[in-house]
């Protein structure tokens, strides 16, 4: 898989148009249409049901790296459904259910919410999907967090990304966020940092080691280093890329 993203980042240079704009004009279409059913074969029942076999990407990176943000731009080019563990976790406090308290406490102090309470969460708004293919952000934010998804859903994700920011760069992205969040102050956002360094780090070396992980430099524009994400979604569907690199020779001869 590696060779095909170096191969593929010549695609991405600034002489010739982007990535993206070389893909929308070679198919005209959403992206997300050339993931071809018969790639994403939907079963009856959940995602825990054989035969259903949705593509999952864990997005990691330390807090204001870029996660959600980046999110959006995958969702809107290649058809994923977004899931954010912190945006689900939030919900659940603002539903005032039994563990809001908890969550909200814990999120103030920039801990780690139990595994148990948050797993479930992701599993049940896959299960409520229609989609069949997945971006499951700012998760597993800890080796508890991982161990207990492979336990409940019994898969490991097809592929992680990691958003590699400078912690002075995160802390200004998050200080200037503006979204009113709790989590958005000085002393946080500073435990947050510690808590990443210690519990997800060690995670991200796990993937790294499985082969599994793609390390996104995540200075810069958010268009520049979204083209530094597309190369990995585009290795995926290799012969949407055969087909540009064919058209490309074609036009150069
Ligand atoms: N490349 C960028 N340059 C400058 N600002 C950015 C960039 N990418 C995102 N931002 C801004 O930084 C803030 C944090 O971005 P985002 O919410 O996507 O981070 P995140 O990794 O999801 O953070 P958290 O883990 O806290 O949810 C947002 O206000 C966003 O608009
Ligand atoms: N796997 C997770 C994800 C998030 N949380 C808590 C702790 C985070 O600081 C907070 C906000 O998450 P974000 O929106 O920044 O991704 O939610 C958690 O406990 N476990
Ligand atoms: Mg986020």
């Amino acid at each position: 898989m590696w060779w095909r993203v170096t191969s593929l980042s010549q695609l991405v240079s600034s002489s010739k148009p982007s990535l993206l704009n070389q893909m929308r004009a070679a198919y005209g279409l959403k992206l997300w249409q050339a993931f071809s059913t018969e790639d994403f074969k939907r079963a009856e029942g959940g995602l825990c049901h054989p035969g259903r076999t949705p593509v999952t990407t864990f997005v990691l990176g330390g807090p204001g790296s870029g996660k959600g943000t980046q999110c959006t731009k995958i969702v809107e080019t290649f058809g994923f459904t977004h899931l954010s563990a912190g945006d689900l976790l939030r919900k659940e406090i603002s539903s005032n259910t039994e563990n809001g308290a908890m969550i909200l406490n814990t999120i103030k102090e920039g801990k780690i919410v139990p595994s148990e309470v948050t797993v479930k969460l992701i599993l049940k708004a896959i299960e409520s999907s229609e989609n069949d293919r997945f971006l499951i952000d700012g998760f597993p934010r800890s080796e508890e967090n991982r161990v207990a998804y492979e336990r409940v859903v019994g898969t490991e994700p097809d592929f992680v990304l990691f958003f590699d920011c400078p912690e002075e760069e995160m802390v200004k992205r998050v200080l200037n966020r503006n979204q009113g969040r709790i989590d958005d102050n000085i002393d946080t956002v500073k435990e947050r940092l510690r808590v990443f360094t210690a519990l997800n780090l060690p995670v991200i070396k796990y993937y790294s080691g499985k082969g599994k992980l793609y390390k996104i430099d995540a200075i810069g524009t958010e268009d520049e280093i979204f083209e530094r994400v597309l190369p990995v979604f585009a290795a995926l569907r290799p012969k949407t890329c055969n087909n540009i690199l064919q058209k490309q020779a074609i036009n150069e001869k």
